[in-house]
């Protein structure tokens, strides 16, 4: 990560609600809620009011506990959910001058399909089961424009080389695959179109132990050798200490806390950071 470098995601004040508000709930200086809940209209502040640059190269991890809206905030970044209010510029589409959350719906689909990749906590998401794992890739890169099919199989066959796919199996389906498998067949998949931006949701979480450090490796390996830049959500400040040189701290849909990993970890300075670190050590 280069100190002086321009970031390559900027997000600026980004929100989103489930429900319609109310006059308890509307007004952001003076919301009353139940941790991120209004109890009066049952309207829930998923994100409020989010703000963060991710610098290329670097590794920004999200570290919350359940229900904290991470999942939400990727959502919202990866264009699964439309945001209620926000702005999110990214350094290589038009050069950062335009709010991506602006954009149409065509020009969302670009940017996810040549300029961010994302993989899910639940492969059922990021997969299709019953496609083989190169029609999986191949996928990815016909969204993206290609039609060279002979090009296309090679790329897969690389890249599932790279996460240590076998040969004999990468044309079978990834329904037959175990959990740490289908999670490489993901990440190869993200990475097709040579995305600058990688969005990593739970990737890990519900492996088994060995499994999950043995997934975590490959995307750390990954990470330096590609120079992609990574927003990673996890629940696990293990996974984010391994994984991740900046850490923000979500609870009830904000953030309290960001700052070098190390520095969280060794000074934490909210009280639900302290407890995370705690509970860790
Ligand atoms: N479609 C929806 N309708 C209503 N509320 C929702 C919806 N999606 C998410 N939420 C609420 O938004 C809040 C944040 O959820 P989110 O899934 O982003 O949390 P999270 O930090 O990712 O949690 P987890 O680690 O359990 O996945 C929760 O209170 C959740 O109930």
């Amino acid at each position: 990560m280069g100190e002086y470098s321009a970031p390559i995601l900027t997000v600026n004040n980004l929100n989103k609600h489930f429900g319609s508000g109310c006059d308890r709930c509307s007004n952001a200086e003076d919301r009353k809620l139940d941790k991120n809940y209004c109890p009066a209209c049952h309207t829930v502040y998923s994100c409020q009011n989010i703000k963060f640059d991710l610098y290329p190269g670097e590794v920004l991890g999200i570290v919350g506990e359940s229900g904290s809206g991470k999942s939400t905030l990727m959502q919202c970044l990866y264009f699964d959910q439309e945001v209620s209010s926000g702005e999110a510029y990214l350094q290589p589409y038009k050069e950062g001058g335009s709010n991506l959350f602006d954009e149409s719906s065509q020009q969302k689909r670009y940017i996810r399909n040549h300029l961010m990749g994302k993989v899910y906590q639940n492969p059922v998401q990021g997969l299709r089961m019953r496609f083989s794992s190169i029609g999986n890739i191949a996928e990815k890169m016909i969204a993206a424009g290609n039609r060279n099919v002979g090009a296309m199989e090679s790329r897969a066959s690389e890249l599932l080389n790279r996460v240590h796919i076998p040969v004999y199996r990468m044309k079978e389906a990834p329904k037959n695959f175990s959990g740490g498998m289908q999670q490489r067949v993901q990440i190869a998949k993200a990475l097709s179109n040579n995305p600058p931006i990688l969005l990593l949701d739970e990737v890990t979480t519900g492996l088994d132990l060995s499994v999950q450090a043995n997934v975590l490796d490959l995307i750390k390996h990954l990470q330096k050798e590609l120079k992609i830049s990574m927003l990673l959500v996890s629940h696990d400040l293990g996974v984010i200490r391994m994984m991740a040189d900046r850490t923000m701290v979500m609870l009830d849909g904000r953030v309290v806390e960001h700052g070098l990993t190390d520095q969280i970890l060794e000074d934490p300075q909210h009280r639900y950071t302290q407890q995370l670190v705690h509970s860790l050590l």
